[in-house]
């Protein structure tokens, strides 16, 4: 058996096409479009690819983009006044503060300067406390990505055993959040667990995020599993992900590649939140 290779390039763009009619609605409707600032601190080649990407991102589905690019040695001071800025600019839907910032600054502070309602990549501690508390509100792109590739795989979360590897705040915590929210029964996994490869058996989902390349082995899969892999590991052979992806696909029934699975929909998400804040933000200004 051959695993269906789940294609998130094709749902991401199918997705940016329907955002792109939305957002035209929106902009014919409100006479200006959803705006987009990122803030990409210093020049990180790599951050600089993924922030140009979103960049390039909204100006194809017709969201403004405010390109912000302070020097590496920018000043805490100089970083949040940006940010306040950007808070009381009606033009500025969604901010996203691109991760990792330079060892001088801290990253948890600045992106919690954010105004909750301009959260687009859902990390302030507001986001994360509404999707802890079953509210609704912006959630992490990359997860909320993933939902969506389930959903088109018609996997059905209740009651599924889901095992996710990596408790990180920007992916693991709110992954496992979300498909809880879904009903499923979720194991979280780290550095520390034991018998990871025990645990990762007992899964009907899979998702890998730990930045450890090719760390789940084919015999870690249970058969007809669904695989999700988020790792973006960059060898000098590509980018490769956290699964044996040759190994998993022949034990596996879907499983997402890398490059062209979870990254396209982590950006294809980043605009639908993008429109989802400006929505809410027309709302909260001219009631009905
Ligand atoms: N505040 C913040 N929010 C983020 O969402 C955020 C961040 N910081 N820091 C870095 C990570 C990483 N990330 C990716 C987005 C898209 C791809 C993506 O599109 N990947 C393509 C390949 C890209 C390539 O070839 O390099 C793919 O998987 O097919 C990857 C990684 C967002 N991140």
């Amino acid at each position: 058996m051959s695993a269906t290779i789940i294609d998130g390039k094709a749902s991401a763009a199918r997705l940016r096409a329907a955002l792109a009619e939305e957002v035209a609605e929106f902009t014919a409707e409100h006479g200006t479009p959803p705006g987009l600032a990122t803030i990409l601190i210093g020049d990180d080649p790599a951050s600089a690819v993924y922030v140009g990407g979103k960049q390039k991102a909204c100006a194809e589905v017709g969201i403004k983009g405010f390109d912000h690019r302070p020097a590496g040695d920018a000043s805490r001071e100089e970083v949040l006044a940006l940010i306040d800025e950007l808070n009381a600019d009606p033009a500025v839907s969604g901010i996203l503060c691109q991760l990792p910032v330079p060892d001088h600054l801290d990253g948890v502070e600045l992106t919690n300067r954010i105004d909750a309602g301009k959260d687009v990549d859902g990390l302030t501690i507001a986001s994360a406390g509404r999707l802890a508390l079953g509210m609704d509100g912006l959630r992490s792109c990359t997860p909320a990505g993933v939902m969506v590739l389930l959903e088109e795989q018609g996997v059905e979360l209740q009651g599924a055993e889901c095992v996710v590897l990596g408790r990180s705040n920007l992916f693991g915590k709110p992954m496992a959040q979300l498909l809880l929210g879904a009903n499923a029964t979720v194991t979280m996994c780290h550095s520390r667990t034991r018998d990871l490869g025990e645990v990762c058996r007992r899964a009907d989902v899979l998702i890998a995020a730990v930045g450890v390349p090719h760390l789940v082995k084919g015999d870690w899969i249970k058969p007809g599993a669904v695989v999700i892999d988020v790792g973006m590991n960059r060898l000098e052979s590509g980018l490769t992900g956290d699964v044996d992806f040759e190994a998993a696909k022949d034990v596996a029934s879907a499983i997402t590649p890398v490059p062209g699975g979870v990254g396209p929909m982590t950006i294809a998400l980043l605009l639908r939140n993008t429109l989802q804040a400006a929505r809410a933000q027309r709302r909260a200004t001219f009631p009905s």
